[in-house]
């Protein structure tokens, strides 16, 4: 079941499900979601100097992205083709039987900005602002003012709560991340072929 509404707005009162701030709840809280703002931290990929991002790899990773923070009441411009990492500006708390989905807003979806490339999922138990993988995949750059709506987060009842929620267990890499955090996947347990070849 999707909360709606109040649904939302009892449990945002009951506590267990935070959004922080909610300066505008009467603007923010959409019939069935939640909009979210920017904030003002950004990581850029470099496009030169790396020839191949081995995942793996963090350190490789942290080479080739280069933080950004827009002063207030500057912009940042997202060119055609970009990719870049943003964060909401509000931190989230996911109870264990609630599971939330982070998406675009349309009429930024009108503009050609999307705001996950791929991964738009919030685990129950997550706690933590929300990394956004921006891209713009129209043809004009976009100005994309901190503090704009840029997302919205609707939330799903769980049948049972969660066993394990996010942060319970050694995964759980994006617990409390503050800003946008580029990837950690160097840091999953088993990685790679490695692992195939000794199971295969
Ligand atoms: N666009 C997104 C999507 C998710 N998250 C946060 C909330 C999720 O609960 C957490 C982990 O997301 P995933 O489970 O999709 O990521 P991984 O599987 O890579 O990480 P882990 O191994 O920690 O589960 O990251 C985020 O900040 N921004």
């Amino acid at each position: 079941m999707i909360l709606s509404d109040a649904d939302i707005l009892e449990r945002l009162e009951a506590g267990d499900l935070v959004v922080d701030p909610l300066d505008d709840p009467e603007l923010q809280i959409q019939p069935a979601s939640v909009d979210l703002r920017l904030g003002r931290e950004f990581l850029e990929f470099q496009r030169t100097n790396i020839s191949c991002i081995h995942p793996d790899s963090e350190q490789e990773i942290d080479e080739y992205i280069t933080e950004t923070v827009v002063d207030e009441g500057d912009d940042f411009i997202l060119h055609p083709g970009d990719f870049v990492l943003g964060t909401t500006y509000e931190r989230v708390e996911i109870p264990a039987d609630l599971i939330a989905h982070v998406e675009g807003r349309s009429s930024l979806g009108r503009l050609a900005v999307v705001v996950h490339a791929t991964a738009g999922l919030c685990d129950p138990g997550y706690r933590g602002q929300i990394t956004l993988e921006l891209s713009n995949l129209g043809s004009a750059p976009v100005a994309l003012t901190p503090g704009m709506r840029i997302s919205q987060l609707t939330f799903t009842e769980l049948k049972t709560p969660a066993e394990r929620p996010y942060g319970s267990d050694r995964g759980s890499k994006y617990q409390d991340q503050d800003g946008p955090q580029a990837s950690r996947i160097g840091s999953d347990d088993e990685f790679g072929g490695d692992q195939l070849e000794r199971d295969g």
